[in-house]
């Protein structure tokens, strides 16, 4: 099993995330040395004393990708006991946005709380979103420690509200600990500055973490991406060939197992995994095969190869948990696109059941959501899909809302009634 751990970071601007990370990588030794160079003419030109941290973390951020991780950059980097995938999220305005795109498939969020400035809106905001997303882990970074001069209590206080905002929101025991990013105290190794605290290090706790669940616990979804049918095969092995080409979701998938292909309902059996020339006799998320059947089904992009024993139910009807991003707002009767694994369909909006009240984590009644607002809609699809609860299912139970005129991300939705969930437990 790999040991593969994805973490996003979420904060408020100037809570110091840019800083952190950097540390993260320089005092874990994942910088190259020329990195680190530039980063220290560039501090030096700026007149600053000693090289800003931040400045690693900004060079990160200019490899912004286009399309849903815009605003997301992610970067590998390794210690002697564990890979890391980072998605870092710049703390501007549109905080939600970053915060949901991230940590969508993390494993665990880093929330970074500054001590003097204790729990704000946006945290809790930032403690909704990892909640609603199911994120496994939330490690709440007190940071700027040095600030209050290392002070115990000043840290207690701030750590208490946090942990209880967690709690209100339903989420497992929120993990916090006291840091200065700025210093390096406790983010890679521990600080003789903080004597009153005998936990890990931010990096001993990341490495710490449990992996992801076993795969082999969770049923099969391979959303197909393409339909390979080599036309003019010179090889006569390949000449009747047909494979379904993607990614494994979630799941194991092996050959002998009886398949079920959505929306249309066919069966049939896997008879061969191709992978770059080779034959695997299994495959498991997330890794990126070509699935052979042994009946010839008509099966194109954007249908689901389920377990036969558990597939997923189409429908027509979804009841979703979104955080809507754009600027103008969510209406009844809005007309969408909605992406859901490799499948686009219209959708229209139904009715908006509710806005989360951040306050009382609870449902309000709505007429609209705005920019950054989480809520429960209904939305009526012009062809099914097969969609499933994301509390039972994180890969196949997500889902985008796109602007069918310029192709922007609208909201970030969750099947069923995450919120109620959420919000109530
Ligand atoms: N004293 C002190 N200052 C810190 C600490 N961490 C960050 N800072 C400072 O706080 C300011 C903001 O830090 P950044 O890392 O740029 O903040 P950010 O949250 O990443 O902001 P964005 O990049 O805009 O999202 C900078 O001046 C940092 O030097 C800390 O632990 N102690």
């Amino acid at each position: 099993m790999s040991t593969l751990l994805r973490l996003a970071t979420a904060g408020s601007v100037d809570d110091g995330k840019s800083t952190l990370v950097g540390r993260l990588l320089y005092d874990s030794k994942s910088v190259l040395a020329d990195q680190f160079d530039a980063v220290e003419r560039v501090s030096r030109d700026r007149g600053l004393a000693s090289a800003d941290l931040a400045l690693l973390t900004d060079g990160l951020r200019s490899e912004r990708e286009q399309g849903i991780t815009i605003d997301v950059a992610y970067r590998y980097f390794a210690t002697a006991n564990r890979t890391f995938i980072l998605a870092d999220c710049p703390g501007h305005v549109q905080y939600t946005r970053n915060t949901v795109t991230g940590a969508s498939t993390a494993d665990v969020v880093v929330l970074l709380v500054d001590v003097r400035k204790g729990l704000q809106e946006q945290t809790r905001r930032h403690l909704a979103v990892a909640s609603l997303l199911r994120v496994p882990h939330v490690v709440v970074v007190v940071n700027k420690i040095d600030l209050v001069d290392y002070d115990h209590d000043t840290y207690t206080r701030v750590s208490d509200e946090v942990i209880a905002a967690a709690r209100d929101l339903g989420m497992p025991e929120a993990l916090t600990l006291p840091v200065s990013a700025l210093e390096g105290d406790n983010v890679v190794t521990r600080s003789a500055r903080t004597p009153w605290y005998d936990g890990p290090s931010l990096l001993e706790l990341l490495e710490g973490l449990p992996a992801k669940g076993d795969p082999d616990h969770e049923p099969l979804r391979f959303p197909v991406q393409l339909v390979i049918r080599p036309q003019s095969a010179a090889d006569e092995r390949y000449r009747d060939y047909r494979g379904y080409a993607g990614q494994v979701a979630s799941g194991v998938v092996r050959v002998g197992d009886a398949v079920a292909v959505l929306p249309g309902g066919r069966s049939s059996t896997v008879v061969g995994i191709d992978q770059a020339g080779q034959e695997l006799d299994e495959a498991f998320a997330p890794q990126s095969v070509t699935l052979r059947l042994a009946d010839d089904i008509d099966i194109s992009r954007g249908d689901l190869i389920a377990a036969a024993a558990d597939p997923p139910e189409p429908v027509h009807d979804v009841d979703g948990t979104v955080a809507w991003l754009a600027d103008h707002a969510l209406r009844p009767g809005m007309k969408v696109l909605l992406k859901h694994g490799t499948r686009t369909v219209q959708a229209l909006v139904r009715t908006i059941s509710g806005r989360l009240d951040l306050d009382a984590t609870e449902l309000r009644p709505a007429d609209a959501l705005e920019l950054n607002d989480i809520g429960h809609v209904t939305l009526r699809l012009a062809s099914p899909i097969p969609a499933e609860p994301y509390v039972r299912a994180r890969s196949t139970g997500a889902f985008l809302l796109v602007d069918a005129h310029d192709g922007t991300t609208l909201a970030a939705g969750m099947v069923g009634d995450a919120l109620l969930a959420t919000a109530t437990v």
